[in-house]
């Protein structure tokens, strides 16, 4: 019989996000069988197994190759090909990152973008020759794209992909992204990316590299939705080699650059500061959780009002997804007649397991603790009683609302959030956690059901200037 531990052990795993829900293969993995009687080319790379399954040696670079030619072919039809050893793409796994994407344009944490209407257009920064995520988006959604890269191979190759699809080319650009294209950082982009000088000097002396990633490569009239990138992950080839059990291809140019993903990811992160005008969503794949958390920190310290992170699980390979922006989160209207009620409640769903009510309460407390309140918490009745500090109200004063917005939240937020819980929920939960700074000036409490905790806020009449707000 199974350990009690182990029993636990399989209950977290199976919780585990393992595919989008929307992904085309969720319900419906590959069907070798049925691919390999469709497609006589896949036929040779599917063998049987003495249960009579079908397999294909995940190990066998030709195999993985043929076996996304056929899926592209038969699920999107897209027609593709790469040379030998460039690096092949699983297709169920680079549709959970475009899903992701998706999710996050349609969510309201931060407004739409009025003059694009329905027209999504993305940047795919190291679109490969497999340029994969850009005929993905187009054949899914009928989403643009700009896809760039560095490689004479991956520009030749991408743009052969994109040629072999007359449906969607018209959709698809394909950018040189290397030194040779000057960075050229207009006044304009100055002025709309409001960068004093001395942070434009700050960023330029890091920006020393040979390749241009966005600045030099996007144009100072474009406006994208998002960016993309699945970054060279490893520092060198012997660090790219560590799995032996899949044949995925991946020359060096496409798996490594210097400083690995880390290097890669924040020199996006300081583009995105002089681009934050250009673009609704930058978004990086990490191959790393270790690097998450400095990325994360980075992104804090230089001013984006909103990050969000999601876990890619592709059987036993772990991938992460960090998005963030500089635009002002959506600001919510609290009517008047809510403002004057003296109880307000919200959900906050979709929590990790880890994170229970009671890590919720404490990382309220905390927080409202950190920015000058008083604080009592009382865990076995799921209460905290919040007395806001006077330099609180001041801010909320000084706003010239009654309401606390929200933006005023996040900035208070980022200025007390240090590593606490707090942080873990806004980054890791894929929660928007707005609000609790606003809701609980006084006393809330939690009620916890799986992976959801209802959050009320009953405010106290005390005289104060934010009574009933
Ligand atoms: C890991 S591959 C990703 C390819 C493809 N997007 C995928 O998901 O399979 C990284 C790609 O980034 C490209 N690259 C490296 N430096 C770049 C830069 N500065 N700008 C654009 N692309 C770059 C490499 O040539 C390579 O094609």
């Amino acid at each position: 019989m199974p350990s009690k531990k182990k029993n636990k052990k399989r209950k977290f795993e199976d919780t585990r996000p393992k595919i989008h829900p929307r992904n085309k293969y969720s319900e419906n993995p590959p069907d070798f069988r049925h691919l390999a009687s469709l497609y006589p080319s896949f036929e040779p790379f599917v063998f049987y197994t003495h249960n009579n399954r079908p397999r294909i040696d995940w190990t066998d670079f030709n195999a993985t190759r043929e076996l996304t030619r056929v899926l592209l072919d038969h699920d999107h039809n897209v027609k593709w090909w790469i040379p030998d050893g460039q690096l092949c793409p699983t297709v169920p796994n680079r549709s959970n990152y475009i899903h992701w994407i998706e999710d996050l344009l349609a969510s309201d944490i931060i407004p739409k973008n009025k003059t694009s209407g329905d027209n999504v257009s993305g940047f795919d920064i190291g679109t490969g020759a497999n340029c994969i995520y850009p005929l993905l988006g187009a054949s899914l959604l009928g989403w643009s794209f700009v896809g760039s890269d560095v490689t004479d191979v991956a520009l030749e190759w991408a743009e052969k992909n994109v040629n072999s699809n007359p449906h969607l080319s018209e959709l698809i650009e394909i950018r040189k992204a290397s030194s040779d294209s000057p960075l050229v950082l207009s006044e304009t982009t100055l002025d709309t990316g409001r960068v004093t000088g001395e942070v434009v000097e700050t960023f330029a002396s890091e920006l020393k590299k040979d390749d241009n990633v966005l600045i030099g490569v996007v144009r100072d009239d474009e406006h994208f939705d998002f960016c993309m990138c699945n970054p060279p992950f490893f520092e060198s080839m012997e660090e790219a080699g560590l799995n032996p059990k899949t044949a995925c291809g991946g020359t060096p140019e496409e798996m490594v650059c210097p400083g690995g993903e880390r290097a890669f990811i924040m020199r996006i992160i300081d583009d995105s500061v002089v681009l934050k005008q250009s673009f609704r969503w930058f978004t990086s794949m990490i191959g790393r959780k270790a690097n998450l958390k400095v990325l994360v920190s980075k992104l804090w310290e230089v001013g984006v009002t909103i990050v969000k992170t999601t876990e890619f699980v592709q059987g036993e390979t772990y991938r992460w997804g960090l998005a963030w922006s500089f635009v002002p989160p959506a600001r919510k209207v609290v009517a008047s007649h809510v403002a004057e009620k003296s109880n307000i409640s919200f959900m906050l769903e979709g929590l990790q397991r880890q994170f229970s009510a009671v890590h919720v309460l404490k990382s309220v407390e905390s927080y409202f603790l950190a920015s000058g309140a008083s604080c009592k918490s009382d865990p076995s009745s799921f209460v905290v009683n919040v007395t806001p500090s006077k330099e609180y109200c001041h801010l909320v004063n000084k706003n010239g609302d009654e309401n606390v917005d929200e933006d005023t939240s996040y900035q208070l937020m980022q200025q007390t959030s240090g590593s606490s819980l707090m942080d873990e929920l806004c980054f890791e939960s894929r929660n928007d956690f707005l609000f609790a700074s606003f809701t609980s000036l006084h006393h809330n409490v939690f009620q916890q059901i799986p992976g959801t905790l209802l959050l009320r806020g009953s405010l106290q009449h005390r005289g104060s200037p934010l009574s009933g707000s």
